[in-house]
């Protein structure tokens, strides 16, 4: 079932000066987040990320189209129901908005204050969530004491202090050093796995998608211009716009500039193949090459693993006659794809 849906959802802003068009920070957004996902939107500055997560969060009110959380339609709801969808959403940010002058505890303890627990209540959630996040021996520090991953831990053991079925994370990692990231991205799919809580994760790092995201949607202008499953839209992506993205972090795909060195360096006709996990085996593909007589050598290449499935690209400089070089390549190309760099 999905938990949050959005049909045909756009959000303008007045243009800033008297006169101008409308700013279009959402355009016609349709999506489905599905109970138990963990969904990347991705996306360079501007690309309206942040203003979706303000909609879902109903902090702000759509222009048109629908947006349903849990099944209920938010954007005609009175204020007084939205509070109580509110509370079943928990928010993470990159700042960690946590209050300084109030300690770890408090600071966990407030959604459960604000939402009236009795004492009991809190001091049973807040032991449980410390103990949860690894942070039981700094319950009375202040945020100020603390390094940037604790301070998100303690973010994230506030946002699911009231047991919320969904959790946003805006840039939640974007202050964070690499190993911190991992630790605080381990802790999210420990959220998502033992607690069951569905979350939306908001980045510009791809690599982020890449370790914990199941489906990921790339927006760009306001739309969203491809979403899927993870492995299928890294490995294959569709848009321009999401191939320069997933450039950045896969392996084994050479840029303009490396291309230009490999044909200085390497004589033959030089050719790509990209290989799924499921599709023709790379010891296939030599011994087609092998088979034909043909001459070839790696000259780039990387595998990546997303969540446990590979596919790799593998750039090859291959020497021989033009028309055994072409009869190879078509019988490779009927198996994995092939791109010839002209
Ligand atoms: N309150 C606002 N008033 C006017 N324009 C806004 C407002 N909020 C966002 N915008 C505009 O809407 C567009 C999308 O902004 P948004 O912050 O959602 O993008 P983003 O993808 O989250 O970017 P970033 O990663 O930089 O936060 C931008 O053009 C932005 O200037």
């Amino acid at each position: 079932m999905a938990l949050v849906a959005l049909r045909n959802v756009t959000k303008t802003y007045p243009a800033p000066g008297a006169s101008g068009d409308p700013i279009i920070a959402i355009d016609d957004v349709t999506l489905e987040v599905e109970a138990g996902d963990v969904y990347g939107i991705i996306g360079y500055s501007g690309a309206g990320k942040s203003t979706l997560v303000r909609l879902v969060n109903a902090l702000e009110p759509a222009t048109s189209g629908s947006i349903e959380v849990d099944g209920r339609e938010i954007t005609t709801m009175p204020e007084r129901e939205l509070r109580a969808i509110r509370l079943g959403i928990g928010m993470i940010f990159q700042q960690f908005n946590l209050f300084n002058s109030k300690t770890v505890w408090a600071n966990i303890a407030y959604p459960l204050t604000v939402a009236g627990a009795s004492k009991a209540e809190i001091a049973a959630r807040v032991t449980e969530l410390l103990d949860f996040v690894g942070l039981a021996d700094k319950a009375k520090s202040y945020p100020d004491q603390l390094s940037g991953g604790q301070k998100q831990r303690v973010g994230i053991a506030r946002a699911l202090a009231t047991s919320p079925r969904l959790l946003l994370a805006d840039e939640a990692t974007s202050a964070l050093d690499p190993d911190t990231t991992q630790e605080v991205l381990a802790l999210l799919k420990r959220v998502n796995r033992e607690f069951g809580v569905t979350i939306i994760v908001i980045t510009h790092e791809m690599d982020v998608i890449q370790s914990i995201a199941t489906k990921v949607a790339v927006m760009d202008g306001g739309r969203v211009i491809e979403h899927g499953d993870v492995f299928e839209v890294f490995s294959d992506p569709q848009n321009p716009s999401s191939q320069r993205f997933v450039a950045t972090v896969v392996k084994g795909v050479p840029s303009p500039a490396e291309l230009d060195v490999l044909r200085e360096r390497h004589e033959g006709r030089i050719v790509t193949i990209s290989f799924r996990d499921g599709d023709a085996s790379q010891a296939s593909v030599f011994l087609e090459l092998a088979n034909a007589g043909l001459e070839f050598e790696l000259v780039y290449g990387g595998i990546n693993d997303i969540q446990g499935r590979a596919f790799g690209h593998l750039t090859l400089a291959i020497r021989g006659s033009d028309a055994a070089i072409e009869r190879a390549l078509a019988t490779i190309a009927a198996r994995v794809d092939v791109t010839e760099v002209p």
